[in-house]
This record gives structure tokens, sequence and C-alpha cells, in this order.
């Protein structure tokens, strides 16, 4: 993929002020498409804003080169970028109207008086502020700020736009209804967004694809869904949704499928394979939704599956689900997340219950299981 962006074996590194060196960027290789939205997501300290300041040109990488629309751009000054960024502070001019405070850009290249207000006029349309361009920044409420920072970014048209944590600063009610309106204002645009976050849920409604990040690394670049359902290793399952993580090891292997057997000797048959060979150690995957209190709610004409039993420790109504935790013998606690409609009901605590697990509920992540 030829990519709007495209960074190739990036690595930075900072001196820590109380000794030693921290690699904020370890050899991070990725492109982003014309017109995506990926999400750079993870804990704090994994080396977002590091990358997102290297695209921009605010950081010099140690190593690696950054290519925009196929030019390397390592010897260009910020400036000079194609590129913008809204801050999750929006760094608005307190002293200026909303009109004055998105014309800045233009007014600085020396575009025409006409065509600036032809632009900024257009681009408030756009970001629902129109009617509010002489108001100053303190007459906003925070939402309509975030909309200011947006448009003054957009009006120059960048091929890419940054965003670092824009919403953060945000209710919760409202950084919902600015997802929405960033993920429409994105493709109405046209034009690519990387955007950072440490709120998965956030990355998960908004990106095409997300690069989880962790100790400078990208652990796994993949559309959110194929992220979820099969994430490549134990940080990535962890870091994203509710997980059950079980220690397991491969008994048997059949073309691309396998059967393999926890700790508490329960063999689960028929998994997807995910390159395991037969003695291989693997966690087994379940995600606490996909756990059903009776088989027949899986949809399946495939009744197979398999039973997890143990007792009631934790139970509580949530709205859409039932949440249980079930202490299994030799295994560690299991939860569940059991959805509340016809057909199910409260678990007491301390009642024996059995669980079941949909074959295609289960995946598969090498390493760590039961030595074999
Ligand atoms: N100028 C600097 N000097 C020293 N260390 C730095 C500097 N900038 C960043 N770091 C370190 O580099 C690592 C990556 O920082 P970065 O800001 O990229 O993380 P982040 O993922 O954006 O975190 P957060 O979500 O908290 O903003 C961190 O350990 C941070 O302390």
């Amino acid at each position: 993929m030829q990519g709007i962006l495209r960074i190739e074996s990036a690595s930075k590194s900072f001196q820590a002020p109380e000794g030693g060196v921290i690699r904020a960027l370890d050899n991070v290789s990725l492109t982003v498409a014309h017109n995506e939205f990926l999400t750079l997501l993870g804990p704090s300290g994994c080396g977002k804003t590091t990358l997102l300041r290297a695209v921009s040109g605010f950081e010099d990488l140690d190593g690696g080169e950054i290519y925009i629309d196929g030019q390397p751009v390592s010897d260009q000054p910020a400036h000079k970028r194609p590129v913008n960024t809204v801050f999750q502070r929006y760094a608005l001019f307190p002293h200026l109207s909303v009109q004055r405070n998105v014309a800045y850009s233009l007014e600085v290249r020396g575009v025409a008086k006409a065509e600036i207000r032809q632009r900024v006029g257009s681009m408030l349309e756009l970001v629902g502020l129109a009617g509010m361009g002489a108001r100053k920044i303190g007459q906003l409420s925070g939402g309509q700020q975030q909309r200011v920072a947006l448009a003054r970014s957009l009006v120059a048209r960048p091929k890419i736009l940054l965003l670092d944590e824009p919403l953060s600063a945000l209710d919760k009610n409202l950084r919902h209804k600015m997802q929405q309106e960033l993920k429409t204002l994105q493709h109405e645009l046209g034009i690519s967004f990387i955007f950072v976050t440490h709120d998965q849920e956030e990355a998960l409604v908004m990106s095409d694809r997300i690069a989880v990040l962790n100790g400078g690394n990208i652990q796994q670049l993949d559309a959110p869904e194929e992220l979820y359902r099969r994430p490549a290793n134990e940080f990535v399952a962890r870091f994203i949704g509710e997980s059950n993580l079980l220690d397991a090891t491969v008994v048997s292997v059949a073309g691309t499928r396998c059967d393999v057997v926890l700790t508490d000797g329960t063999v689960i048959r028929d998994c997807p394979v995910n390159g395991l060979k037969r003695g291989d150690p693997a966690k087994v995957l379940i995600r606490p939704e996909n756990l059903l209190a009776d088989l027949g709610q899986s949809g399946s004409d495939e009744r197979a599956g398999h039973e997890i039993s143990g007792t009631v420790s934790e139970s509580f109504f949530a709205g859409t689900d039932y949440r249980l935790v079930l202490s299994c013998q030799g295994l560690p606690p299991v939860r569940a997340s059991l959805r509340a409609g016809p057909g199910t009901s409260h678990h007491t605590i301390g009642e024996q219950t059995s669980l079941f697990v949909p074959h295609d509920a289960v995946h598969l992540i090498p390493g760590n299981g039961v030595p074999a």
C-alpha cells in the first residue's frame, strides 16, 4: 500500500532526567491509507504522542524515515508539512473571535481576504458553528471550542489531520456526540485522520484500523473487529475489552483446527489452530459475552460447544446484561456477561451452574500456557 503516510523503522529515545534511556519509539513501521481513520491506542507512556509529534515535525527521529504522499519529510520543518494537529487543550487564542481563530493560519499564509471569508464561513458551517463567528472563545462551551479547534486545523486543507486526545476534556455525553461528528466529518472531507487515545471504546467506535502500542512497539495493527476477536497477543487481549484468558496446551491438530486441554483437565475441541502445533502452550481467550447460559442461544445450527461449570461467586444486573463470576476448580475465576432478555435470569451467589462456550467463540493466543 502506497498510502498518504508511511512510517519506516521510526526510532526515538529520550534521556530520562532520573538517568537511563527511554525508548519511546522502537522501530515502528506503519502505513496510513488515503481517507483512513487510524487510531494509535495504548497505555500512558507507550509512545503515541511521540509518534504524532514525529509526523507533524515537532520531534526529530533518531532513526527511520517518514514519507507523506511518497515524499520523505525528515528535512521538512513542521510548518512546511501538509499536516495539522488538534490538541487536547485546544490552544485557541482567547482574545480573538471564532472567525479570526479559524482564519489565522490563512492570514499568515497571505491568502486573499475574500477567499479567507469564504473558506472560514464554509468551515464553520461544516462544524456546526455557522452564525457564531463573532463570538469570543470564552463565550463558547467546551464542545463548541473543540469544533473551533477542528475548523482551525482543517481550514488550511491538510492532507493528514492529527488528533491528540482531542475529546478527553469533554464530558461523556458530549464526547459520544463529538465521536460521531468527527467520524462523519472525516468521511465528508475525505482526508486521513490519525487519532490518539487511551480509551479503547472510543478507538473501537471510530477507527477504520487501530495500532495498539506498548513500550514504543506496535503490538497489532488491524481493524477493530479483528483486534477484538483475534488479538495477536495477551497484551492486546487484555487491553481491548474484557477477557478470560485460560492457560492451555494443544493436544492434537487436524488441519486448521485443534483440541486444547485446560489446567483443570477440560478439553476444548475444534478451536481455530492459529499456527500452533501439538504440545504448544497457549492462552484460550473467551470474551465474557461469548459465554452462554444455554447453547441454544448461540443461534448456531451446530449446537457444538463445551461446558464450564462452577460456583457463582459474584452476580449483578447491569441493565443490558447479567454479569457473573464463576469460581471453577483448577481455573482462574471466569467472567461472564449474559444478555438480559427473555429466558435469562439472575444467578444467586453460591449457586452451582454451567456456562457454555460455542466453538467459534474461542481464540487461541500462542505462548504461556501449561507446560506440555
Ligand atoms: N522530552 C522528553 N524527555 C524525556 N522523556 C520523554 C520526553 N517525551 C516523552 N518522553 C517519554 O517517552 C515515553 C513516551 O511518551 P509519549 O508522550 O509518546 O507517550 P504517550 O503514549 O503519548 O503517553 P500519554 O498517553 O500519557 O500521553 C514516555 O516514557 C515519556 O515519559
